[in-house]
C-alpha cells in the first residue's frame, strides 16, 4: 500500500494543475485545513486538507462511509465544521448555511436533488435568491436565464417544464443549471452518475469538461472507477474519515480500487456453471399501464428457475423499474400473471408476497427500501418483526432482533455507529447495505433487485455479487434490473434486454457489450449480432 498511495506532499500528479507549483494562497481556489467533523463519537472528518484548484477536476475516491459526502457538506454550509478553516481565493471563510457558501462561489449537486417538484424549472431558478442576487428575480429573466446557458453548455431543459415531469437525468441538469445561474466558479457533484443512463453519463463528463476548460473547479464523487480514470485531473483518497494520499488517473482500476480499500479487491465474480432447477418465477403476458394509461410494460413473458441469475438490461425508462415493482405487488398489473413456485401473487399483497418467499431491493432506497427514523436493527427486520423468531406471540422478541443486527452489520460490513442509529444518518452506501443484508439474509424462493450496487464501494460490490451468485447456487431464482453493464455480464445467467415494455431478446452471459448496447436501442439480438460482425469484419480490412 505504500506505494500504492502518495502521500499529501508526495509526488507530482497528471492533473494540469500540478504543473508549477502552487503560489501561497494566490489564485489556489479553495483551501480546506484540518476540517474536523464529529457526530457525537463518531469522527465523521478528521484534520482533512484538500485543495481544490481552478481549471481542474478532482474526483474525491473513498469507501463508503468514509467522510467524503460530510466533507462536501461541511464545505457547501449545509455542515459546520468542529474544527477547522475553509479559504476561498486565499480568503477565510465560514458558511453557517448554503446561501453564504453559494454567494462565495461554490455550488453542490446532490445525491438527492434539492428542488421543489411541483415548481417549474425557472421558478426553480428563483428560488431561494435575495433582492440584488443577479437580478434574476422575475419569471422572464430566470427563463431566459435557462436557454442562455442551457445552449452554452448543451444542457437541454425547457425552462417551463414542471420538475416532477422531468426525468432524473433532467432533474439533474436543473440542479447543475441552478449553481451556474448563481454563477458558481466551484461545483461539487456527489455521485452524479449514479441514477443516470450512460448516455447521460457520457453527456455530463463533456459538460464537467466544458466547465473546467472555462476554468471552474470540479470536485468529482463516484464509485465508478472506469469514470475517475476517464475525467480525473487529481484524485484524492479518503479512508475512515482522514485523506490518505493522492493517486494517480493513469492507474489501473485495481490499484485504485486497492487504494480505497485498503486491500486488494477482485473486479470479476467467481462464478461456476450451475445447474438450474424448475421454473420459479414465471411472468406470463404482464401489462403495466403508467397512471395516466401509457403501457410501461406490454405483454411480457418471462421464467426464471431456481439456481438462475437473470439480469434485465435496458435503457431506464423501458418498464424495468415497473416491473420489478409489479412482482413484489407496489405497482398494479393490469393484464397477465405472476407466479412464484407456481402460485400466482395478483392477488396477494406485498406482505404476503415477501412470507411467500419474494425478496425484493428497491431501485429507490430513500423512498422504499428503509425508514430512515428507524434503527438498524429495526430495519433489518422491517418485514419480518411479526414472525418468529423476531416475535413472541404479540410480544417483540428484542434478543433475537439484536443478534440478528450484529451477525448482518458484521456480515455485510455495515458502517455504522451502533445496532440502534437511525439508518437515515448512515452514508448512502451504508444505506444500500441494510437494505441488501435484509433480503438477502433470508432464504427465499425468488429475489428481484433492481441496481442492487448503486451507490455502494467496488469492496462492498465484491462480497455482494459473491453474495448473489451463492443465492443462486442454493436454488433462489434471481433476478437482477441493472443498467451497469459490466454488473450485468457479471451476473448473469442469461441476459434480458428490454425496450419500450418489451423482452427484445434473451442472449447469453458472453454477448459483447456492443451487441447489447444495439439491443437496448431496439434492435434484434440477431441484427445486433450481424451488424457488429459485419463492423467487426470492415475494422479488420482496414487493419490488414
Ligand atoms: N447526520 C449524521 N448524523 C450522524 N452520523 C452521520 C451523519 N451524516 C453522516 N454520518 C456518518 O458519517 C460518516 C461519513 O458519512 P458520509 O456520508 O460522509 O460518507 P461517504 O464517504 O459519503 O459514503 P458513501 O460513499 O456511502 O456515500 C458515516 O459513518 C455516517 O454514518
Amino acid at each position: 500500500m505504500a506505494d500504492a498511495v502518495r502521500g499529501t506532499d508526495g509526488g507530482p500528479g497528471r492533473g494540469r494543475g500540478d504543473a508549477e507549483p502552487v503560489p501561497a494562497d494566490a489564485g489556489i481556489g479553495l483551501r480546506l485545513r484540518q476540517i474536523t467533523k464529529r457526530f457525537g463519537s463518531l469522527v465523521a472528518n478528521d484534520r482533512v486538507d484538500l485543495d481544490i484548484r481552478p481549471g481542474e477536476i478532482h474526483c474525491l475516491l473513498g469507501e463508503n462511509g468514509a467522510g467524503k459526502s460530510t466533507l462536501m457538506n461541511v464545505l457547501y454550509g449545509l455542515l459546520q465544521p468542529d474544527e477547522g478553516e475553509i479559504a476561498v481565493d486565499g480568503v477565510p471563510r465560514i458558511f453557517n448555511n448554503p446561501k453564504q457558501a453559494i454567494n462565495a462561489g461554490i455550488g453542490m449537486v446532490h445525491q438527492h436533488f434539492m428542488l421543489v417538484d411541483v415548481f417549474s424549472v425557472a421558478e426553480n431558478m428563483i428560488l431561494g435568491r435575495e433582492p440584488g442576487s443577479g437580478g434574476m428575480l422575475n419569471l422572464g429573466t430566470a427563463r431566459r436565464r435557462v436557454r442562455e446557458l442551457s445552449k452554452r453548455y448543451g444542457l437541454q431543459v425547457d425552462p417551463d417544464a414542471l420538475v416532477e415531469d422531468l426525468p432524473v437525468g433532467v432533474q439533474q441538469r436543473v440542479e447543475i443549471l441552478k449553481a451556474l445561474a448563481n454563477d458558481a466558479e466551484y461545483l461539487i457533484f456527489d455521485e452524479p452518475t449514479a441514477v443516470l443512463t450512460p448516455q447521460e453519463i457520457d453527456e455530463l463528463m463533456q459538460v464537467m469538461r466544458t466547465l473546467r476548460d472555462e476554468g471552474k473547479a470540479i470536485v468529482f464523487i463516484t464509485h465508478k472507477l472506469r469514470e475517475v480514470r476517464a475525467i480525473a485531473d487529481r484524485i484524492t483518497v479518503i479512508r475512515r474519515g482522514a485523506v490518505v494520499g493522492e493517486a494517480d488517473p493513469g492507474d489501473s482500476e485495481s490499484k485504485l480500487a486497492e487504494m480505497m480499500v485498503g486491500r486488494q479487491v477482485s473486479l470479476l465474480v467467481s462464478k461456476l456453471q450451475h445447474k438450474t432447477g424448475d421454473v420459479r418465477l414465471q411472468l406470463s403476458g404482464v401489462t403495466i399501464a403508467s397512471p395516466a394509461g401509457a403501457v410501461m410494460v406490454d405483454d411480457l413473458d418471462l421464467d426464471v428457475a431456481g439456481g438462475e441469475i437473470v439480469c434485465i438490461a435496458g435503457v431506464q425508462g423501458n418498464g424495468q423499474s415497473e416491473l420489478a415493482e409489479a412482482i413484489i405487488g407496489t405497482v398494479e398489473v393490469r393484464s397477465g400473471d405472476i407466479r412464484v413456485d407456481g402460485r400466482s401473487m395478483i392477488k396477494l399483497t406485498p406482505k404476503q408476497r415477501i412470507r411467500v418467499g419474494l425478496g425484493f431491493v428497491p431501485e429507490d432506497r430513500q423512498h422504499d427500501g428503509f425508514v430512515g427514523e428507524y434503527s438498524v436493527a429495526e430495519n433489518l427486520v422491517l418485514n419480518t418483526f411479526d414472525e418468529p423468531p423476531f416475535a413472541r406471540g404479540a410480544a417483540l422478541n428484542l434478543t433475537k432482533i439484536n443478534q440478528n443486527a450484529v451477525e448482518l452489520v458484521e456480515e455485510f460490513d455495515i458502517r455504522t455507529q451502533a445496532i440502534d442509529t437511525p439508518v437515515g444518518s448512515l452514508s448512502g452506501g451504508n444505506q444500500q447495505k441494510v437494505v441488501l443484508a435484509r433480503e438477502m439474509s433470508r432464504e427465499l424462493s425468488v429475489l428481484i433487485a433492481s441496481q442492487p450496487t448503486r451507490g455502494v464501494d467496488v469492496g462492498a460490490i465484491e462480497f455482494l455479487h459473491q453474495r448473489l451468485v451463492s443465492a443462486r447456487d442454493r436454488g433462489s431464482a434471481v433476478l437482477i434490473v441493472s443498467t451497469e453493464l459490466d454488473e450485468v455480464s457479471a451476473l448473469a445467467d442469461r441476459i434480458a434486454v428490454m425496450y419500450r415494455g418489451k423482452i427484445i431478446g434473451v442472449v447469453d452471459a458472453n454477448t459483447s457489450r456492443e451487441v447489447l448496447g444495439m439491443m437496448m436501442a431496439g434492435m434484434s439480438a440477431e441484427d445486433a449480432r450481424a451488424q457488429a460482425s459485419q463492423l467487426t469484419s470492415e475494422t479488420e480490412g482496414v487493419v490488414t
